[in-house]
């Protein structure tokens, strides 16, 4: 294990897993995609998950964010255990306390870029922080394109467009599963400096997973997964020392 990511040590973990199991199936078929995960993001740190596949990245995830059920153990969100919750609390914590970003972008196509950012929170009837809203909107280079459709914009620039969205409401965590996996390497280059400097200084939490190398060397920390425990940890990754300890999981 690596040491604990200094610049948050003194702030509380915004969202905390604890002994976290997930079977799949039963029985002899059954597959144990997490064997007791346990893992904090404090806030306004930027982590990316990695590992081999099948190692549970994406079970993890799925399970952090709620959209997937864990078979025993905790997962807090601030005060909140979300293992506890029904469905129709857990729908609301989804869509009040947490935003996605999607390899595939997922804006409605009928709608422009600006309605596609301030949906989520005018169906959760927020009121709009439109200083926010300029901030994030001029820090992603839209400001020329809130009146497109999606259709008429290029893939990194629907990716901001997914990426505004997911902040505006400053949920207390972000989920992004492989943001730029739909990019060539110099948008997703892009978008990863944006999701970094959300990080530091919108003090947003971050959890990226991914399958790179070069993106998870955006993130100031990455923990690995294999056979659905958590094996490592690196804090100030490169690309060379994050693919260093891939090779050695996978070996
Ligand atoms: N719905 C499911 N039903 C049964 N088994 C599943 C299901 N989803 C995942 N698994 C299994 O759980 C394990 C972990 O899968 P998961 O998709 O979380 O891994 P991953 O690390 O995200 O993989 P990859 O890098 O290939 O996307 C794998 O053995 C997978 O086959």
């Amino acid at each position: 294990m690596g040491q604990p990511a200094l610049p948050h040590y003194d702030t509380p973990p915004v969202v905390t897993a604890r002994d976290l199991v997930k079977v799949y199936g039963s029985g002899e078929t059954g597959v144990r995609a997490l064997d007791g995960v346990n893992v904090d993001f404090t806030r306004g740190a930027f982590t990316a998950i990695m590992g081999p596949s099948g190692s549970g990245k994406s079970t993890l995830m799925h399970c952090l964010a709620g959209l997937d059920t864990a078979t025993s153990g905790s997962i807090m969100v601030g005060r909140t255990d979300l293992t506890q919750l029904r469905e129709k609390q857990l729908t609301q914590l989804r869509r009040d306390r947490i935003g996605f970003v999607f390899q595939s972008f997922n804006l409605l196509p009928m709608l422009t870029a600006e309605r596609n950012i301030l949906l989520p929170s005018q169906i959760a009837g927020r009121t709009i922080d439109r200083d926010r809203f300029d901030h994030i909107v001029d820090v992603v280079g839209l400001r020329q394109r809130l009146d497109h459709l999606p259709a008429t914009l290029s893939g990194g620039q629907q990716q901001r467009v997914a990426v505004a969205r997911a902040l505006l409401s400053a949920p207390e965590v972000v989920y992004a599963d492989e943001p730029t996996g739909n990019l060539d390497s110099r948008t997703g280059a892009e978008i990863l400096t944006f999701l970094r400097e959300s990080a530091e200084e919108l003090r947003q939490t971050i959890v990226m997973v991914t399958h790179d190398p070069v993106a998870a060397a955006y993130a100031e920390r990455v923990v690995f997964l294999r056979d659905g425990r958590l094996v490592d940890e690196l804090n100030d990754p490169t690309a060379q020392s994050v693919l260093d300890r891939l090779v050695h999981l996978e070996a």
